[in-house]
C-alpha cells in the first residue's frame, strides 16, 4: 500500500495513520474538526493535505452512527480504490451503507480490538494494535483487492487478522466487550454519591475493574445504540446472576444453618464460573493465559524512577512480561509491579535488593 485516507483522526484514526506514515505510507488525513486534523499531523501521522487522486485505501474512524454516509461520501468521490472502517459495531453500518446504495465489493467493515478509556489524537500510538485481533468482515461479494489492501493494512499495523461474520462479531463484542464496559461504569456509578472515607480506601482491585468507566459517554451510547439487542441478552443473563447471588449474600445472613450452608454454595459457584471464564481470556498477543510471578517494588512518585528500575531490569536479563502501578493512597509513593516468567521472579527479586529498591513480600 503506497498511500491511503484516514477519516477521522481521533485516537484510533490518528493511531492507525501513526502505524503507517511510520512504515513508509503516505497518509492524508481529514476529520470534521479540523483541530484534531492539525494535532494528528503534528505528531507525525500524516498530511492535512488532501490527496491528488486516488488513494489505495480509505480508512474510516468516525463513531459508528457517522460511518455509513462517510462511506458513501468517500465512494461518491471516487477518493479511494477500496474503503474500510474500523468502527466497534458491524451488522447494521453495513445494512445502512447498502440501504445508502454503497458499494458493498470496495467497501470492507473491520474492527481492531484495541483501545483505550481516553478518545482524540493525543491519546494515539502507533503499537496500539500491535498482538492484537483485528476483525475483518468479508462477504463471498467482497473485491479480493480490497480484502489484500485490508490486510495489509492490518500487518502494517502489526496486529492479528480474524474473519468473521458481520452479525456473530456483534454477538461477540456485546459479551466481551460491551457489557464489560456497561458493568465497569454500574460499579463506578456506585462511587458517585459514596462517602469520602469509603472513596479514600479504594486499591487494585476497584481500579481494575472501572478503568473503562472513564469512556467516553458520547461514544459509547453511539456503540450500544448500533448493538444494543445482543448487549441487552448478556446484560440480561448477568441480572439473573446477581438476582443469584443476591439471594445467597441474603441466605448467609440467616440464623438457619441450612440456608447458610446454600447461600455460601452459591457464592461459591459464582466465584469459581469467575474463575473459569477469566482462565479463558487469552494473554499478551493473543497467547493462552501466561502463569507470571509478581515482584513488587516500592517506587517514589519522581521523575525517572520507572525508567530507573526497568533498566536495572534488563542490567539483571529479565524480561518484564506486564507491568501494574499501585498507587499508596495520601503517600508520594506506590508500589510497581512487575510480572515476569517464574523461574525470573527469584534473580529479578535478588537483582533489584543487591541495587538498593524495596521488594514487597507477596
Ligand atoms: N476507543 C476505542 O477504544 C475504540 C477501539 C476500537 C474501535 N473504535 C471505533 O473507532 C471509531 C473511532 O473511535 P475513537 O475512539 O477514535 O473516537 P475519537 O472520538 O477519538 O475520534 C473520532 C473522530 O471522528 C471525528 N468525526 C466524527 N464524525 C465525523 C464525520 N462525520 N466526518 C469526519 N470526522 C468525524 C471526530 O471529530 C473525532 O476526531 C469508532 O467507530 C469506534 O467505535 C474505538
Ligand atoms: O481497553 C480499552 O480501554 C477499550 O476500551 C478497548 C475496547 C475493548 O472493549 O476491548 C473497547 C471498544 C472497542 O471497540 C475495542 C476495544
Amino acid at each position: 500500500m503506497r498511500s491511503a485516507l484516514v477519516i477521522g483522526t481521533g485516537l484510533i484514526g490518528t493511531s492507525v495513520a501513526l502505524a503507517l506514515a511510520g512504515r513508509g505510507v503516505r497518509v492524508h488525513l481529514t476529520d470534521r474538526d479540523t483541530d484534531r486534523v492539525r494535532t494528528a499531523a503534528s505528531l507525525g501521522a500524516g498530511t492535512d493535505r488532501p490527496p491528488e487522486g486516488p488513494v489505495d485505501l480509505a480508512v474510516v474512524a468516525v463513531p459508528p452512527a457517522h460511518i455509513p454516509a462517510a462511506v458513501a461520501e468517500v465512494q461518491r468521490r471516487g477518493a479511494a480504490r477500496g474503503c474500510i472502517d474500523v468502527g466497534s459495531v458491524k451488522g447494521g453500518p453495513r445494512r445502512e451503507a447498502e440501504a445508502l446504495g454503497c458499494d458493498l465489493t470496495t467497501y470492507l467493515g473491520t474492527h481492531p480490538m484495541a483501545g483505550k478509556e481516553t478518545t482524540g489524537p493525543l491519546a494515539a500510538g502507533a503499537d496500539l494494535f500491535e498482538g492484537r485481533p483485528w476483525v475483518l468482515t468479508p462477504t463471498a461479494g467482497t473485491d479480493t483487492e480490497v480484502l489484500n489492501l485490508a490486510l495489509e493494512l492490518v500487518a502494517l499495523c502489526r496486529a492479528v487478522p480474524v474473519v468473521m461474520d458481520a452479525d456473530a462479531h456483534d454477538r461477540a463484542v456485546a459479551l466481551v466487550s460491551h457489557t464489560p464496559q456497561l458493568v465497569s461504569s454500574l460499579v463506578a456509578a456506585r462511587l458517585e454519591t459514596a462517602d469520602e472515607t469509603a472513596v479514600r480506601l479504594c486499591g487494585q482491585g476497584i481500579r481494575d475493574v472501572t478503568r473503562i468507566a472513564a469512556s467516553d459517554p458520547a461514544m459509547w451510547i453511539d456503540i450500544l445504540s448500533a448493538n444494543p439487542g445482543p448487549v441487552a441478552d448478556v446484560l440480561a443473563a448477568v441480572a439473573d446472576d446477581l438476582a443469584e447471588t443476591v439471594r445467597a449474600l441474603r441466605a448467609l445472613q440467616s440464623a438457619d444453618d441450612v440456608k447458610r450452608t446454600g447461600g455460601a454454595a452459591g457464592i461459591e459457584d459464582v466465584l469459581r464460573r469467575g474463575n473459569s471464564g477469566r482462565a479463558r481470556v487469552p494473554g499478551k498477543h493473543g497467547q493462552a493465559p501466561a502463569a507470571y510471578e509478581t515482584v513488587a517494588v516500592l517506587i517514589g512518585d519522581r521523575p525517572g524512577e520507572l525508567a530507573r528500575i526497568f533498566a536495572d531490569a534488563g542490567r539483571a536479563g529479565v524480561n518484564i512480561e506486564d507491568v501494574r502501578i499501585e498507587h499508596a493512597t495520601g503517600q508520594q509513593a506506590g508500589h510497581v509491579q512487575l510480572m515476569v516468567e517464574p523461574d525470573a521472579a527469584p534473580v529479578l527479586a535478588a537483582a533489584l535488593r543487591e541495587r538498593g529498591w524495596a521488594i514487597r513480600q507477596q
